[in-house]
């Protein structure tokens, strides 16, 4: 039998222990009676998402993102349309997508299920063109990811610290959001998609998300107020926010976003950029998954 072909993308700047020796950890656990694998090192950002895209049409059958959702999301972008899936050896500080798809955390486990791995198909969304495949939000989170990147540490402490930070300077902006039948005439303090039900780090911000739905889920935060936003940040933690009352859900494949003022945007927690138009999609079972 043909070795199933496997490219490992190395982002060596994800996660919080730059000393881990990836490519050892990769020649201990994998099988290569079953195996045939290569490494390809990422040299910038953005760059994971052209050897993907390289691996793909070298017919690698599986091409693994090894990093966090950022790596995870230029991966899966570049095996868009192709005949590749997608791994994930988490080795970030957030892992959402891994957590959501229940890939071992521990490295070596992660790496040995590619030995014997099972293929599913999940959603993928957009924002104005932009894939993303855990979570897309404006305001106070994608405002948070662009501090964060800039904060020159990595990991949950900061993430929190550069939140508490910034929750005392930020406003709401009046939004309208479209969907289905429905005009939401709202203020945006966070407005959510996720495909998957976790931010990473296991902040649960849309607990019932189902990433083979065909849906996704919304979650709106008008305004946050010191009592909301422990209870916001309780929620997140302990998977109960559709039940606190302290954010608006629902459910949709399409949506539009209609800003009074330009509001940031992040995709899978890396900021993107301002718009005052959104145009976010969902794509049914657009990308495949090896796990
Ligand atoms: N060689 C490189 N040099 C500098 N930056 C890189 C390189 N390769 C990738 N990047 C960028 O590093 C960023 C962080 O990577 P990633 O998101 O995978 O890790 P993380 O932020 O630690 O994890 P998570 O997103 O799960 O919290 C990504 O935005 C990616 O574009």
């Amino acid at each position: 039998m043909p070795r199933l072909r496997i490219c490992f993308i190395l982002n060596p700047n994800s996660g919080t222990n730059r000393r881990l020796d990836v490519p050892t950890l990769l020649a201990q656990h994998l099988d290569l009676g079953v195996v045939d694998y290569e490494i390809y090192r990422t040299e910038y950002a953005g760059h994971a998402e052209e050897l993907a895209r390289r691996a793909a049409a070298a017919g690698f059958r599986i091409v693994v993102a090894v990093g966090g959702d950022g790596t995870v999301n230029e991966v899966g972008r570049g095996l868009l349309g192709t005949g590749a899936a997608l791994g994930i050896v988490p080795r970030g500080s957030g892992n959402g997508l891994a957590r959501h798809l229940r890939v071992p955390l521990n490295l070596g486990a992660a790496i040995r299920r590619f030995n014997a791995p099972s293929f599913q198909h999940i959603d993928v969304g957009s924002i104005n063109g932009h894939p993303f495949f855990c979570t897309a939000g404006l305001g106070f989170d994608a405002h948070v990811s662009k501090c964060f990147a800039a904060a020159g540490t990595r990991g949950l402490t900061t993430y929190v610290r550069v939140a508490l930070r910034e929750y005392r300077h930020f406003r709401p902006t009046s939004i309208e959001v479209r969907f289905g039948e429905k005009l939401l005439k709202t203020n945006c303090y966070v407005l959510a998609f996720a495909n998957a039900a976790q931010y990473g780090n296991n902040a649960y911000i849309a607990p019932l998300a189902d990433i083979r739905d065909g849906l996704l889920d919304l979650v709106l935060i008008d305004a946050l107020p010191l009592w909301r936003a422990v209870r916001v940040g309780l929620g997140l933690a302990i998977g109960d926010l559709p039940r606190s009352g302290a954010a608006d859900f629902h459910t949709a494949r399409q949506v539009q976003v209609q800003a009074a003022t330009p509001l940031g945007f992040h995709i899978d927690g890396d900021y993107v950029g301002e718009s005052s138009i959104f145009d976010v999609n969902l794509a049914p079972l657009a990308l495949e998954v090896a796990t």
